[in-house]
């Protein structure tokens, strides 16, 4: 396993605010591995991504502390160009993320600006669009699709690029319940095929859950949980439980069972558990 992110004690402040968005963060991310990053409104999810991807500190004014290693080098020794290949971002908003007129160019844009050869554009283009399913839509406006399908393409682009790292940063939070699933078995996918590091930001833990591993809580800028997701949401604390909203397969699950260690949380372990309750009942 490599380490591809290593985060020591990093502490930032926006502009000239004294309010720590980030709090002494420390956190290692291997290759291979599939991390939830999950917490309340504002504890500093948007802005830890941004770290990883290196726009924090290069393009806001504020008050950085410690330090983020990419690959062993700092992350701020390494141009914009290097860094978007290497860590892909895709954010919630996917108009936002658009430049071009057609599905084709947006996914060939990133491509382009880093210079590879035509032929290897090519291959990536037709190699992202059968995994994204988006080989029908390739001349239509970005604009003309759906939530969904628009989100697709988005992941579609920062995979062409074959970074290392790719953070989704609530992906799925303007999508409807159809489009939201579109994304999830993308990303379920993703793991199954690709070596990357996925990082998501979610709101929504139910899909969350069925693909990360590993499940980190922020709160006020800080590392509250950092687990396995098979013992994180005994970790959580009262205070986070509201904030969150644990997946009913993990409160299903408390409500039948007191026995100490590991809960179940997918909905397969959960099945196993329940089979095995009612045998011996
Ligand atoms: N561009 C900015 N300028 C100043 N303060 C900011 C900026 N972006 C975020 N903040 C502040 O930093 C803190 C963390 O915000 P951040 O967006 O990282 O949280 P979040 O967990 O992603 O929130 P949400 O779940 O609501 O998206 C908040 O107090 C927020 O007000």
């Amino acid at each position: 396993m490599t380490e591809v992110i290593a985060i020591k004690d990093l502490s930032w402040c926006y502009g000239d605010s004294e309010h720590r968005a980030l709090d002494g963060v420390n956190l290692t991310l291997n290759s291979g591995e599939f991390v939830g990053i999950v917490g309340p409104n504002e504890s500093g999810k948007t802005t830890l991504a941004a770290a990883m991807k290196g726009i924090i500190p290069q393009s806001f004014n504020g008050v950085y502390l410690g330090s983020v290693d990419l690959f062993g080098r700092p992350i701020v020794d390494y141009d914009a160009a290097e860094c978007a290949s290497l860590v892909g971002l895709v954010f919630s908003d996917p108009d936002a993320q658009f430049t071009t007129m057609s599905v084709e160019e947006e996914i060939t844009f990133g491509l382009e600006n880093i210079g590879l050869p035509i032929d290897v554009i090519g291959e990536r283009l037709e190699w992202a669009c059968e995994l994204a399913g988006l080989q029908r839509l390739l001349t239509k406006s970005p604009f003309e699709l759906s939530g969904g399908q628009k989100q697709r393409v988005a992941i579609a682009g920062v995979l062409a690029m074959r970074p290392k790292v790719i953070i989704l940063d609530e992906p799925t939070s303007m999508l409807d319940p159809v489009s939201k699933a579109g994304v999830f078995a993308l990303l379920a996918q993703v793991k199954k095929i690709l070596d990357l590091t996925v990082v998501v930001i979610e709101h929504n833990l139910e899909q969350l859950v069925e693909v990360c591993d590993r499940m980190i809580l922020l709160q006020d800028g800080k590392i509250a949980v950092d687990a396995p997701l098979g013992t994180f949401f005994q970790q959580i604390p009262a205070s986070a439980r509201d904030s969150i909203r644990v997946p009913g397969t993990v409160t299903f699950f408390d409500l039948i069972s007191s026995a100490p260690g590991r809960a179940p949380v997918r909905l397969d372990e959960v099945t196993a558990a329940c089979n095995e309750l009612l045998e011996t009942a």
